[in-house]
């Protein structure tokens, strides 16, 4: 009976392997897979495979089987229809040492933990009605880096536009999530940012631990990436630690005071438990780690990528900057009231993040179940990312898609708040970006006071064909070649 058994289970087995039905992909290499087809930037090369391979292409990064998803209707399928069985996320090495282990939000498993801290970063930092009464401290923000701005404008110092950038988002960041500035950030020597800048190469990084599970530690410690990864770790975690110390140290009368650094301590103390997890100090880092690294980069890097279009396209740059100054008129700094009725600058985000989404590939997503895609198997444990970068570039969906032409979302209802799956810069679904309403009012307000109150001017012999273009690697893509502009100034002379 036991002989007949194992036979009958023998030939269901090779039955269902027969029958299962993978998604079509470029044949894999013995041990690395497909990885030597990623190059350098992989969500380029992987847009030319899905030319060749179809919109949901299998691949093989060394063991992981890896399903790509390249079109708005695949990716409706993975993030809306089969969004419970896409919703995890995989335990990556660089993910996993730089949130504690995966005490996060965007890195953990999907699970209850998750969901319960999403709920209360989404209520105590993220809701509208939170970022909403932060109005003020953007608004002192931008103002003074306007100030700031202006010195260099006056001395004819050209800036270079993504530091600005991040030095804004710092400190908007901190101030809202952290209560306060940090003077000991050095955000001014660049030192700060290198740590940030370096934090999220190393949460992108590919190493050879998350492909090669049994062998791949040894590899990364002999590249140095475990060195690497240790280091950016230390530096960060210091970074947080003096956070929590402040927080502790400081005696805040009244409620209204509080940020959510406080919040979470006051968790601690009271032992008040997350979906049975009692919040511990590596908790509340991560959720720091989360909401600091998540929201700095991806905003100044959007805004970097928006100058540097506008310093390319100058009729787009004038029929903005018209916009702007005839709404906020002769007011020194425009301020959110005036956001609602810059509709050609909405245009012109929308047009920026087609092109230029932050995160190429959003963030990599794990199957939980096993589930039929467009007719294909994909099992569980599957690693799934969805290319945002290609279907903003796809030629079926777009006309003349390598152009840059905000007035292709004229009287279009398509946003990007996860509900159009043409255009993905926030990703969508259970695990879309609970931060779009930060991110978005801080962009807003930033680039408007920045073109308010400047005419920006490419630096002396740069036309705008010299304008570079190309792509720095990573978890997000920044510009490889800096965009330096000179300010010139203009409506800041004059006094509200
Ligand atoms: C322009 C600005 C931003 C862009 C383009 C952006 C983009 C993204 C993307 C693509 C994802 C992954 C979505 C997915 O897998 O479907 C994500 C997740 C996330 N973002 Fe953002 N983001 C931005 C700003 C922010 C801000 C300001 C914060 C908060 C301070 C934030 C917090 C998060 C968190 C916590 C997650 C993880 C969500 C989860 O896994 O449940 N983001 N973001």
């Amino acid at each position: 009976f036991n002989n007949r058994n194992k036979t009958a289970t023998k030939t269901m087995t090779t039955t269902t392997k027969k029958q299962k039905k993978l998604p079509p992909g470029p044949p894999p290499l013995p041990i690395i897979g497909n990885l030597h087809q990623l190059g350098h930037l992989p969500h380029q090369s992987l847009w030319k495979l899905s030319r060749q391979y179809g919109p949901v292409m299998l691949i093989h990064l060394g063991c992981v089987p890896t399903i790509i998803i390249s079109s708005p209707s695949a990716a409706r399928e993975v993030l809306k229809i089969h969004d419970l069985d896409c919703c995890s996320r995989p335990q990556l090495l660089g993910t996993g040492r730089l949130s504690y282990d995966h005490l996060d939000i965007a890195f953990i498993e999907y699970g209850d933990y998750w969901r319960e801290v999403r709920k209360l970063c989404l209520l105590n930092l993220l809701s509208a009605k939170r970022v909403q009464s932060f109005r003020y401290i953007r608004e002192e923000e931008v103002g003074s880096m306007i100030e700031s701005i202006a010195k260099s404008a006056r001395s004819g110092t050209p800036i270079n536009m993504r530091e600005k950038f991040m030095a804004l988002t710092i400190s908007i960041t901190c101030r809202v999530a952290f209560g306060k500035k940090f003077p000991w950030m050095e955000l001014n020597d660049g030192k700060f940012m290198d740590v940030i800048y370096e934090a999220t190469a190393m949460l992108g990084s590919f190493s050879a631990s998350d492909f090669f599970p049994r062998f791949g530690w040894i590899v990364d410690r002999f590249t140095g990436l475990h060195a690497r990864l240790e280091k950016s770790f230390r530096k960060l975690d210091n970074f947080y630690q003096k956070v929590i110390e402040e927080h502790r140290s400081a005696c805040k009368s009244n409620e209204e005071e509080e940020d959510i650094v406080d919040l979470l301590l006051k968790m601690e103390r009271d032992r008040t438990e997350l979906a049975g997890v009692q919040l511990k100090e590596d908790n509340i880092k991560a959720i720091l780690m989360n909401i600091f690294l998540a929201g700095v980069d991806t905003n100044a890097i959007l805004m970097d990528w928006t100058m540097t279009e506008l310093a390319r396209n100058p009729r787009t740059m004038q029929k903005v900057r018209e916009e702007i100054r005839s709404c906020v008129g002769n007011k020194k700094l425009a301020v959110e009231d005036d956001l609602p009725r810059l509709k050609y600058l909405k245009l012109v985000l929308k047009e920026v993040m087609r092109l230029h989404p932050p995160a190429v590939l959003l963030l990599p997503r794990e199957t939980v179940g096993h589930f039929n895609l467009f007719g294909y198997d994909v099992d569980p444990k599957t690693r799934v990312h969805v290319n945002v970068w290609a279907i903003g570039r796809d030629p079926s969906m777009w006309k003349d898609p390598e152009e840059f032409v905000p007035e292709r979302f004229e009287n279009s209802p398509i946003d990007y708040s996860g509900n159009h799956f043409e255009l993905l810069p926030f990703g969508a679904g259970r695990r879309g970006c609970p931060g779009i309403s930060m991110g978005m009012a801080m962009i807003e307000l930033a680039l408007t006071n920045f073109l308010h109150s400047f005419d920006w001017e490419l630096p002396q012999g740069m036309t705008e064909g010299d304008v570079s273009m190309e792509e720095g690697a990573g978890l997000t893509i920044p510009k490889k070649v800096p965009l330096t502009l000179l300010p010139v100034t203009q409506f800041y002379k004059t006094d509200a």
